[in-house]
């Protein structure tokens, strides 16, 4: 059976856009952990972070990494999951983690083009560029930390794409091939 891949970067990187992708490509399902928590809750990540804290959504994050792993699936995780050495434990141990890899102009243009701010309220209020930087800084070591594969996600959607399903080929762990 086939372990899941685990897409972790900063919000913008494209997980969510490029796992739909790479998960229609490989024939296996789909999942998004923001988007778990925010159907398994009736919550925002805004409404939740006001509720509980960044320490409550970051205990609800881990609940749905490991609610939504499974075989043949792909996995968009949210742009924090990294912060916890349980989450980064698990994701190596049971699949195949994708850092997808983005400067902070072009993580802050995307997100200053499409913001859905009821799913990324601020994290340090300031301003989105500099909030990037900030972000890179702290958690570079900790994606660099949980990946298997690192892929420019500074390209075409597509393009990203091939090349995990690329990176997914020349791993004997993902139990994947590109010719059958
Ligand atoms: N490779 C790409 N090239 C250009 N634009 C992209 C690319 N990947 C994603 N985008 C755009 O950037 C925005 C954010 O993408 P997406 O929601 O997939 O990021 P994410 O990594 O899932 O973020 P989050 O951590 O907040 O969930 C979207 O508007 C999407 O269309
Ligand atoms: O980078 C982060 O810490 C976050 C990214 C989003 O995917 C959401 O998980 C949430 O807004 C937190
Ligand atoms: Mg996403």
């Amino acid at each position: 059976m086939s372990s899941p891949v685990f897409l972790i970067g900063a919000r913008g990187c494209g997980k969510t856009t490029v796992g739909a992708a790479l998960a229609l490509a490989l024939n296996y399902e789909f999942c998004d952990t923001d988007h778990h928590l925010q159907q398994v809750t009736g919550k925002t990540v805004a409404d939740i972070v006001a509720a509980e804290g960044w320490e409550g959504f970051r205990q609800r994050e881990t609940e749905s990494l490991m609610a939504v792993s499974a075989p043949q699936t792909v996995i968009a995780t949210g742009g924090g999951m990294v912060l916890a050495e349980i989450n980064r434990r698990f994701m190596r141990e049971q699949g195949q983690v994708i850092w997808l890899q983005a400067n902070a102009a072009v993580l802050a243009a995307r997100l200053s083009a499409y913001p859905q701010s009821a799913q990324r309220p601020t994290l340090t209020g300031r301003p989105i560029t500099e909030e990037m930087s900030e972000v890179l800084k702290q958690r570079e070591v900790l994606y660099r930390d949980a990946a298997h594969h690192v892929i420019d996600a500074m390209q075409a959607p597509e393009r990203v794409a091939a090349q995990i399903l690329a990176a997914l080929a020349r791993s004997d762990r993902s139990g994947i091939s590109l010719t059958g």
